[in-house]
């Protein structure tokens, strides 16, 4: 029989193949299968990014480190839950149980011991505002009784970092919604007092089928590359395109190219304004932020404090009085934060590093079936803009490009998903990109996922270093 997990390996041999990955780890990689939840399936349908993906969170959450397990899990049901990810709430106190965590902590912030209530404000600014992160609240945790060892906090904040990003990948893959369904309909999940010791999940939500069937679909299509060039090429606009108007997907290759071909000279000044222009109309996008609706279920909500404390725009942070751009020159990943965190933490610098390097440049030269694209000018454009979200500006890089490639539903999108994941629909993510493929439009998800960690990193990593 055909089971569940068999064709999730089959589809990896496909991806493997297709991509042409020089990766080896693979059967660590299947040896695991039977313990990832849904979303980490999801996640491996780009191997080259799961594998340091999976590296990561199994450091920060299984390996040797500052902070006891259940703490670990702990944080990470916090961070979900800020995001009203009911999904990775339930999975972490699975978790958190299977660790002996003590059964009381889960009936909310009121029951855990002082010192990890202590940090909640962290969890809560780094979720929705980081840039208003300062050493003072990191100080508050490092003195005193109760107190925190600096390498406890750097522990902490990734792991919070990470779930915070974790989640809006979550949403913005449109999974929750399924998530919750499915889960609805596995067997009633075990009582606080009988943990489960390991995750299995069982039906495949529909959103994981999809993906399956679109691999299989690229394997047949790459088996036919190879008999016939030119049939390809056909079933590349009937097959893959479903029929959907290709003029978006060319007019983008176009953009691309023209912005590839002139490249214009442009003074500091102009940079500069072309930055705060797109920060400006990111602000401006209507989002469903503007009205304040606290919708958390009453499964998460004992996790939740200050719930109506949100993400706020650029504009409205004048009134903080905080000077909202964050400049990578002044402070950048490559330059400090990879270094300080290596030190503080040990070696998790080179994990981080590695996975942002990946999620950055991966591509496989595809775009909406097409073949040998250069999709750097969109990847980056795309990442540059969700991290000018956060206030951050690349000093080299001319934002005038992201209004070239993005348009505004893929903004919309994008901001939406950064800062109010909850709020993303299913039909949110089916209405962007239509060309894309799934495993595309999860690519995105990706960037989002990695450059908003950085993004809450780079901030909290620069406080710490006062
Ligand atoms: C996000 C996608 C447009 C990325 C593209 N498929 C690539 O391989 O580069």
């Amino acid at each position: 029989m055909h089971t569940d997990m068999d064709s999730i390996v089959d589809c990896y041999d496909v991806e493997y193949e297709h991509n042409n990955f020089g990766y080896n780890n693979k059967q660590w990689i299947m040896d695991n299968v039977d313990v990832y939840d849904h979303v980490t399936k999801v996640i491996r349908y780009h191997p080259k990014y799961f594998e340091h993906y999976i590296k990561t969170h199994r450091y920060l959450m299984y390996d040797d480190g500052p902070l006891p397990f259940t703490t670990r899990h702990y944080l990470a049901i916090i961070a979900a839950a800020r995001n009203k990810c009911n999904y990775l709430v339930n999975l972490h106190e699975k978790e958190f149980l299977a660790e002996g965590g003590d059964t009381k902590w889960l009936n909310g912030l009121e029951f855990i011991p002082q010192k990890l209530r202590a940090i909640y404000d962290i969890n809560k600014i780094l979720a929705h505002r980081p840039w208003l992160l300062t050493k003072e609240h990191i100080e508050r945790l490092t003195k005193g009784t109760n107190s925190w060892s600096l390498a406890e906090v750097v522990h902490a904040i990734v792991i919070l970092s990470h779930f915070h990003s974790l989640s809006s990948f979550v949403f913005s893959c449109g999974l929750n919604q399924e998530l919750d369904a499915s889960l609805k309909n596995e067997p009633e999940s075990p009582t606080v007092s009988e943990p489960e010791p390991v995750i299995k999940p069982s039906t495949t939500p529909p959103f994981i089928q999809r993906l399956k069937l679109e691999q299989q679909r690229m394997h047949q299509m790459m088996k036919e590359q190879e008999e016939n060039k030119k049939i390809l090429q056909q079933s590349n606009s009937q097959v893959l395109m479903n029929g959907v108007n290709s003029d978006n997907i060319e007019m983008l290759m176009k953009r691309m190219q023209d912005l590839s071909d002139k490249k214009k000279e442009c003074s500091e000044t102009e940079l500069s304004n072309r930055f705060k222009n797109v920060e400006l109309q990111a602000a401006q996008l209507t989002s469903p932020a503007d009205v304040v609706i606290v919708n958390i279920s009453p499964s998460i909500s004992h996790y939740v404090d200050d719930p109506n404390y949100a993400y706020q725009d650029f504009a409205r942070r004048g009134a903080e009085n905080i000077p909202h751009t964050f400049r990578i020159q002044d402070y950048s990943w490559d330059d400090h934060g990879y270094s300080l965190v290596n030190r503080l933490y040990n070696d998790v610098g080179f994990l981080l590093d590695d996975k942002f390097r990946v999620a950055y440049n991966l591509t496989y030269k595809t775009l909406a079936g097409r073949q040998n694209v250069d999709t750097s000018k969109f990847r980056r454009a795309i990442w540059n803009y969700i991290q000018c979200i956060f206030g951050i500006r690349h000093d080299d890089y001319d934002y005038g490009e992201v209004n070239k490639l993005l348009d505004r539903p893929l903004k919309t999108f994008i901001k939406t998903a950064c800062c109010f994941p909850d709020r993303i629909t299913k039909q949110d993510y089916d209405s962007i990109l239509v060309e894309l493929l799934d495993s595309e439009k999860v690519h995105v998800n990706l960037m989002i996922l990695e450059a908003k960690n950085q993004a809450m990193l780079l901030y909290a990593l620069r406080e710490l270093n006062r």
